[in-house]
């Protein structure tokens, strides 16, 4: 499970997720080379050894056992020395937990940092069997009673009352007959310890995130999408978007509020041979019916009251050899579809109020944030025209399923809102925490105006999560409940499980091996994985 060049920090958070008392060694070859106990990870950290590998330690280890001698002593001796002040006092000055029983399991010492350690008082254990003690719940399991049984040195990872994580190593005080007179434990508590490690493993990772959204900002598209963040997460869409550009395909757009459709819209019309017309945009779900028609297709004079007596060229004439983008195109009434269903079709319309039929070039890019196929269910959208819309449907994934986006976007946007308002702002990493792990109901535009109100508003450099609003820092823990499904949770418990396999193991054999599933398995899901990366 673990290679000689880890180190004792690693073990730790081994046996913490595993739960086993000895670990395996591998060598570079992923050969065996040894063994790691909960004795030795005691021993370590009594010794300070948390940045040493495991192969230095284990060789320290060898040779100072061998000069390392029993001792045994008269039962007397013992006895009077228990019930001396002066040994009281050393234990109590000790900063480990002491706990000591005798050849009985009945206890009869504890120090005060044992005491301050678990929260049990000395005078709730002393006097009584480890058995009782484990039966009224004070600990889970008893190391001195399996020293008496098994007459050698044990050490065991416990969890106890407030989840705190201790480990506690037992070792047999023999009398010269060989036979054990006391257990004397020793209590110490690695919760801080592992906390500790987390938080570093957490630091890094972040550290990577922010090195990652440097070298995006680099990677972004010239001219006016120069602006464009494309992360690993969102490359393929814009792939698919550089190459639908090339012809004149029908687009269907289809993601939340404020993920980019729109900016997706603007790229595909830049990156094709009509990027030197207009670039037309109707929202749909903004105008009533008839101004929706009259926008669309424009009008003749006098066609209906208040209309200019000029008449008005409609969109479609505007955007000729253009593009024009149809937001929310779901909001487009019935009446209104059949007539853009001519213009899909065959390049055709009548302005209101006309009988002229004009022909007009231009592409239409539509998008919804609404679910079109849904709607052709139940008979809101056109069957024909959502067909002939979405020959190339293009889904934008919400930002809260692009985690690895929100640090650069929020980089980003603070960086052009810094340089706007003349302010040198930066987030704290805990602020950058929160809002990574926010819902973003409103996505990218959401994210853009939170950036630009922080900057505006906090009168300090550091804009820390206490500045943040108290909907982003709340609707953070409802997040998992709310947007992971059971399949999405699953699938990141699989990936982290084979991830850790694999930086241990190096090979998908041997992870494969150690997960228990196939080498195809681990390669299918990685294979998945890179796509959705
Ligand atoms: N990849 C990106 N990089 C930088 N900014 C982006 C990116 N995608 C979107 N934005 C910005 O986010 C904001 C919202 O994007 P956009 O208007 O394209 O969303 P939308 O999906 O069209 O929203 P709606 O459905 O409400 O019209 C815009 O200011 C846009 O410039």
């Amino acid at each position: 499970m673990l290679s000689l060049t880890d180190t004792v920090q690693d073990a730790i958070l081994l046996f913490s997720s595993m739960g086993k008392d000895v670990l395996e060694i591998h060598d570079q070859n992923g050969e065996a080379a040894g063994e790691f106990s909960l004795s030795d990870l005691h021993k370590a950290i009594q010794q300070g050894k948390l940045n040493e590998s495991l192969k230095d330690f284990l060789r320290d280890q060898s040779s100072s056992e061998s000069i390392h001698k029993n001792l045994s002593v008269n039962e007397n001796e013992y006895s009077k020395l228990l019930g001396n002040h002066v040994f009281s006092e050393i234990i109590n000055s000790l900063y480990d937990g002491v706990y000591i029983t005798d050849h009985n399991g009945i206890t009869v010492q504890v120090n005060h940092a044992y005491e301050r350690i678990t929260g049990i008082k000395a005078g709730e254990v002393i006097g009584r069997h480890m058995d009782e003690l484990v039966k009224a719940g004070f600990i889970s399991r008893s190391v001195s009673v399996e020293v008496l049984k098994e007459k050698r040195p044990i050490t065991r990872m416990q969890t106890i009352k407030d989840k705190r994580k201790i480990i506690v190593s037992g070792t047999p005080i023999f009398g010269n007959n060989r036979n054990i007179l006391y257990v004397i434990n020793s209590v110490r508590d690695i919760t801080e310890l592992l906390h500790l490690k987390h938080e570093i493993e957490e630091l890094q990772d972040l550290k990577k995130l922010r090195q990652n959204a440097r070298q995006m900002h680099v990677n972004t598209y010239d001219s006016i999408l120069n602006s464009t963040i494309i992360s690993d997460e969102t490359r393929e869409v814009y792939e698919l978007a550089e190459r639908v550009a090339q012809t004149d395909v029908k687009v269907l757009l289809q993601g939340e509020t404020g993920v980019g459709k729109t900016l997706v819209a603007k790229f595909i019309h830049h990156k094709s041979k009509r990027k030197d017309e207009a670039f037309l945009e109707l929202n749909c779900g903004a105008l009533p019916a008839n101004l929706i028609e009259a926008e669309l297709f424009g009008y003749e004079a006098g066609a209906f009251t208040g209309a200019s007596s000029k008449g008005k060229k409609g969109l479609l004439e505007l955007a000729h050899q253009g593009t024009l983008f149809l937001d929310e195109i779901g909001d487009l009434p019935l009446e209104l579809q059949v007539k853009l269903l001519k213009v899909v079709e065959e390049n055709k319309y009548m302005p209101v109020g006309s009988t002229e039929v004009k022909s007009v070039d231009v592409r239409i890019i539509a998008a919804s944030h609404k679910d079109l196929a849904e709607m052709v269910q139940n008979g809101l959208f056109r069957e024909d025209l959502y067909y002939r819309l979405s020959v190339v449907p293009i889904t934008l994934p919400p930002l809260r399923s692009r985690r690895k986006e929100i640090i650069p976007f929020v980089q980003y946007y603070l960086n052009a809102f810094n340089k706007k308002y003349q302010f040198t702002k930066e987030f704290s990493i805990e602020a950058l925490d929160v809002l990574t792990e926010y819902t973003w109901p409103g996505n990218i535009r959401e994210l853009i105006n939170l950036v630009e109100r922080l900057v505006v508003t906090t009168n300090t450099d550091q804009i820390d999560a206490k500045d943040l609003p108290e909907g982003v820092k709340t609707r953070r823990s409802e997040k998992n409940e709310e947007s992971t499904s059971l399949k999405d949770a699953v699938e990141h418990v699989e990936r982290q499980l084979i991830t850790k396999a694999l930086k241990k193991y190096k090979t998908t054999r041997k992870a494969a091996e150690a997960l228990d599933v196939s080498q195809s398995t681990i390669v299918q899901k990685m294979k998945r994985w890179d796509k959705v990366d």
